[in-house]
This record gives structure tokens, sequence and C-alpha cells, in this order.
């Protein structure tokens, strides 16, 4: 098939790379022309576990290309997919002028019938403006031209966006055009085992409400168990233990369970706010999406609630050793990542920090500019030189094995703050080190 996606970020590029990766003739396109130049050199704008070596191969072979030419996209192919960015306001409103520009572009350019499909996340009622906008545009050259809308959410997560692209749980198809079903049937069958159980067909608006209620399940699922972690830090259980008793019910299961220092992302954050918002608008109050957005809030300043408990208020002036920037691991992406609050508090309080991330430190910079009281630092041994503590935000695997021993002889006064507990208490204690998890070790906070 051939396919032209609009948006070259962290889903268009995977998806694009995937697609190009199954045979089809893709061009991405993308407005940001600097991103498109560099791609056209194998120069990757993100960083995405396998993605390079996928987009090489695209370009090698001639099924990738990319263009910063709207035109162009817009005439290539049978199936032409939205996959920009739909920012959300601090309230929750969406703003979907990427979206429209796209569907104005397709509308004054497109010579031939065609389906479009959205796959940015956009609230419910966006495929039926979409149509609305082609269908002016159409019409004001007098074009006749029979363009269906789908929509076509995405699934994929970052640091594993390859793997979930060429395997995804399911594809939801959110369509009532037998041409836009039938293509997009075909187009996916490849990548599940199941087509019948996994390629779930619908109508537009169940599609598009279908993935911000994933996001909102998920995030309910990270906010219970934070706040279960501070039951267990004062019941003196460990939250590690609960998790595993309750995962390993069917009814439960045992992904997204973890506690830690707070949900992050581009998604999870954004889409609570947009889903809680748009219910709002219509007069629903979602109750228990406000209590998961206000415990995520608290949650990220959990590190710090501990560090000042620690240092009994005293942190002006102290050194924290600070492992993980990016939001999760395998990844660059900086967007409401909790290592950001933590940063601001420990600074407002007068701290200095020592940080390595992998792959996230240029993008971190870049928020929070030069200052003097950050150090970058090029290995995770360099942040501890001369701090009093280490905290691990994000559990990159080189963050993983580390030698205690050695962070015990390094450290001013031997603590960690696992704000994704992935340290054994006990080994660290044995080793000199006060260990502070997120519901176990001495995370009790009265
Ligand atoms: N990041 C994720 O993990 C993820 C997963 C599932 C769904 N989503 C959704 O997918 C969409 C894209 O997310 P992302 O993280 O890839 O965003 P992104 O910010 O990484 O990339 C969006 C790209 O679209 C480009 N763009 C903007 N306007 C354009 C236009 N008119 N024509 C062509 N390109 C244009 C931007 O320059 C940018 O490169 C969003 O709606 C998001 O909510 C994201
Ligand atoms: O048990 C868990 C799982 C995740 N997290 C945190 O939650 C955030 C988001 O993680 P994850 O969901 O793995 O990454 P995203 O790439 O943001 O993916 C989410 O958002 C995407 C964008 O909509 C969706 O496509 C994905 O299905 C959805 O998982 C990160 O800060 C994680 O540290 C936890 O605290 N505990």
């Amino acid at each position: 098939m051939k396919l032209a996606i609009f948006g070259a970020g962290y889903v268009g590029l995977s998806f694009a790379a995937c697609m190009a990766e199954a045979g089809h003739d893709v061009l991405c396109a993308d407005a940001d022309a600097s991103r498109i130049e560099g791609l056209q050199q194998g120069q990757m704008p993100l960083h995405e576990p396998g993605l390079e070596a996928l987009v090489a191969e695209g370009l090698a072979a001639g099924r990738l290309r990319f263009t910063a030419d709207k035109c162009a996209a817009s005439m290539h192919g049978d199936v032409l997919f939205i996959v920009v960015n739909t920012p959300a306001d601090a309230e929750g409103e969406v703003d979907l002028q990427h979206v429209m520009a796209v569907a104005r572009s397709i509308g004054q350019h497109r010579d031939r019938d065609a389906v479009v499909v959205c796959k940015s996340t956009a609230p419910v009622g966006t495929a039926e403006q979409v149509e609305a906008v082609l269908r002016d545009e159409l019409s004001q050259r007098g074009a006749v031209h029979r363009i269906a809308v789908a929509v076509n959410p995405e699934f994929l997560r970052e640091g594993s966006a390859v793997r979930d692209c060429r395997q995804p749980d399911r594809v939801v198809i959110g369509a009532a055009d037998p041409a836009a079903i039938d293509l997009l049937t075909q187009l996916y069958a490849p990548f599940v085992t199941d087509p019948t159980k996994q390629l779930l067909v619908m109508d537009r608006r169940s599609a598009e409400l279908t993935k911000y209620a994933a996001n909102a399940m998920l995030a309910t699922r990270i906010s219970f168990m934070n706040e279960m972690a501070r039951v267990a830090g004062h019941a003196g259980a460990d939250i590690e233990m609960v998790r595993r008793g309750i995962g390993s019910d069917r009814r439960i299961g045992p992904d997204f369970l973890q506690a830690g220092a707070g949900y992050g992302g581009s998604c999870l954050a954004k889409d609570v706010r947009a889903l809680r918002h748009a219910a709002d608008r219509d007069g629903q109050v979602l109750r228990i999406l406000s209590a998961v957005e206000a415990a995520n809030h608290e949650q990220k300043g959990r590190l710090f609630d501990l560090m000042t408990h620690h240092f009994e208020g005293d942190i002006a002036h102290k050194t924290i050793a600070l492992w993980g920037l990016a939001f999760k691991p395998d990844t660059d992406d900086m967007r409401d990542a909790p290592s950001l609050v933590l940063l601001e508090r420990l600074w407002a309080a007068g701290a200095r920090v020592q940080v390595h991330d992998p792959a996230a430190m240029p993008n971190a910079r870049a928020i929070v500019g030069e200052r003097g009281d950050v150090r970058w630092c090029d290995t995770p041994e360099d942040a501890l030189e001369g701090a009093d503590v280490l905290a691990l935000v994000t559990e990159w695997p080189v963050f993983r094995r580390p030698a205690f021993a050695r962070i015990a002889s390094t450290l001013k006064t031997p603590a960690i703050f696992d704000g994704r507990n992935v340290y054994d208490a006990v080994e660290v204690e044995a080793a000199g080190i006060a260990y502070y998890g997120i519901g176990r070790g001495r995370s009790v906070l009265r």
C-alpha cells in the first residue's frame, strides 16, 4: 500500500518506519523542515530503541521517504495518517490546530479519493470536525473526491515504540465507511496473530473515547498504587509484596501496578486532563479522575518530602546525586517528567544536584537552562562524587545493579531514595546505606 504519514514525532516516525519495514511505500511529512532535512540524511530527532536502524533500512530500500512538502504528502498514497501533536492546556483544552492544518492541506491539494485516518489522540467528535474541514476545502475548489475519515488511535509506549508497533495488543478501527474499514483491516492484519479478536472495528466516537479511557485507566492504576504505597509505608508493609499479591489475581493483572515517583510523559497527564475537561463541559463531573490527578501531583513531590524528612528539614547546601531525568527509561523525552518537579523543589530549597541520564540530558538542559546549582555528569559514578545522597528517578538498566559498596564509600552520608523501587532494601542497608523506597524501606512520613 502507499501511505502518507503527517507527523514525524515519537509516534509518526515509529509508525512510518514499521510500515515501511512491512513493505509499504511510505511518505512521512513534517512541518519542521530541519527535522525532515536531518531524517533525509538518517539523523534521528529523538531516542527510541531500534528506530534508527529501521529508518536507515527503510531509506536504503526506498520504501521510506521524508518530505516537508505538505502538497506532495497530500497527494501521496491511498491512506493518509494524521499523527501530529495534540497538546492540552492547563485546563485540559486540547489544541487541534495541527490536526486541522493537515486536514486543510489534504482538502486543498488532494486530487483523488482517499482514506484519511486520525491517529493523533483527540477529543470525541474530532473526526467529524476533520471531515467538515475536508468537505469545506473540497467544495471551495469544486472538487468531488470521496474522502472517508477514520479513527485509529495509537497505544504504543515510548521506549518500546517499535516493538509495540510491530506487535500491538489490539488495533482499534473507528469507521463506518466499508472501504476505510477494508483498507485498515488489510493494513493491520499482518501485525496481529488473531485478527478476529485483535482488530476491533467500532464507530468513530467510541474509538476516540477508547483512547482516553485506556490512558485514564492506566493513570488510575498508578495513582491507586501510589496511594497504597503511602498506606504500606505507615503500616510497616512493603508495597512490592502487595503489588505481587494483588497482581497475581487474574481480574487485576500484574501490569501498571508499580508505585513510584509519579507518572510523567506526554500522554497520561495530558489525556486525563483532557478527558476530565471535556466531560466537565458536558456537565459530567469525573471525581475519580480528579483524584487521580491530585494524587499524581502530590506523588511527584514524594522523593523531595522523603529527603527533607531524612535531612530533618535542613536540605539547603546539600548535594544530591540524581540518576535518571527522562519520564521513563529508554527515551530522551522530558515532557511532564517527575524529575523536573524534584529539581525545582531541590533548587528552591537551596540544594545542589549532580545528574546523569543516558539519553535525556540535552533535552533536560534545554528546559532548565544553564545554572550554577547543577552539574551535568557523563557517568552515574561521576554524579556520586562529592554528593551527600543518591536519588533514583528513572530506572534505566544502567542504574539497576550498582556497586553498593562503592556508593557507600563515595556518598558523604550514604542514603538512597529509590523513586522506582528497583533496589533490594536489605542489600542496600547491608552495605551501610539508608534505604528509602516508595512504600517500602524507611518511607514513613508522619
Ligand atoms: N508519544 C506517545 O507515546 C504517544 C502514544 C500514542 C499516541 N500519542 C498521540 O500521538 C500524537 C503525536 O504524538 P507524538 O508524541 O508523536 O508528538 P510529537 O510532538 O513527538 O510529534 C508531532 C510531530 O508533528 C509535527 N507536526 C505538527 N504540525 C504538523 C503539520 N501540520 N504537518 C506535518 N507535521 C506536523 C511536529 O513538527 C512534530 O514533529 C499525539 O496526539 C499524541 O497524544 C502519543
Ligand atoms: O506501573 C507503572 C507504569 C508506569 N509508570 C509511569 O507512568 C509513566 C508513563 O509510562 P508508560 O505508560 O509506560 O509510557 P508512555 O509512553 O507515556 O505510554 C502511555 O501513553 C501513551 C500515549 O497515549 C499510550 O499510547 C500508552 O499506551 C501508555 O502506556 C512513566 O512516568 C512511568 O514511570 C508508573 O509509575 N508505574
